[in-house]
């Protein structure tokens, strides 16, 4: 998608704190995700002013609830001019479809599909049996038939993905440098090696933010790409 794939995720309620560190790291990185922490605290006016910065912006609101519900929120956010916004596809092929029908045209609409939070003991505890990609691979498939953009993914998903949709877009989380710390994460990769599986934007949160220097730890992982 973008040259740079590389969106960092600015998971702060503080929008002077989220404006310095999207300047800081705009020469480094091909956009900015905003989600719930930024979007609760700051609302659509705090992401118009994040337009400001220049970067491409990813909306991360993971929508989930019923059809005539979420094309409600899409109709409401299409006021913003945003590169990617987000649904979970765990809502449904119709509600994917009337968030499709719903969503601003020129804003990619990508379903997220297994959390990279969660592994296979983690959705046994919810019913679903067996390997995560066979999961992912499922709400992909749902995805594609709705007429979305792409998915979300973890990278050790996104191969099998990419070769089956190939105009797809797989925008990848979960991404740790070697030796970073996980935190929450479950499927884990490094920048490199979910760019080589076919990740189109890789998101990258902690690892960028919560470094003494982001801007200087988002060049070092731009430069491994
Ligand atoms: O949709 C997302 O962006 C997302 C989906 C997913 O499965 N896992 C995931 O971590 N994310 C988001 O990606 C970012 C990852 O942040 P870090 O773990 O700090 O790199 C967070 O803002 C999450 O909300």
């Amino acid at each position: 998608m973008a040259a740079n794939p590389i969106y960092v995720g600015l998971d702060t309620p503080d929008l002077a704190r989220a404006q310095a560190l999207g300047r800081a790291v705009a020469p480094h990185v091909g956009g900015l995700k905003l989600g719930m922490e930024f979007f609760m605290a700051n609302g659509p006016e705090g992401v118009r002013r994040m337009a400001d910065v220049g970067l491409p912006l990813f909306l991360d609101l993971k929508l989930h609830d019923i059809p005539n519900t979420v094309a409600g929120a899409l109709k409401s956010l299409s006021v913003l001019d945003v590169a990617i916004v987000n649904v979970h596809a765990g809502g449904g092929l119709a509600m994917m479809q009337a968030a499709r029908a719903a969503c601003r045209p020129g804003t990619k609409l990508i379903a997220v599909t297994v959390l990279t939070s969660l592994d296979e003991a983690d959705l046994c505890t919810m019913g679903v049996f067996g390997d995560p990609a066979a999961q992912v691979h499922r709400l992909a498939v749902l995805t594609r038939e709705a007429g979305l953009d792409g998915v979300v993914c973890s990278a050790h998903e996104v191969a099998r993905l990419s070769g089956e949709w190939p105009a797809g877009l797989f925008v990848v989380p979960g991404i740790r440098p070697a030796g970073a710390d996980i935190g929450d994460q479950k499927r884990i990769m490094t920048p490199r090696e979910a760019l080589d599986a076919g990740a189109g934007v890789l998101v990258i949160g902690r690892p960028i933010t919560a470094a003494a220097d982001p801007a200087a730890a988002a060049e070092a992982i731009a430069a491994t790409l």
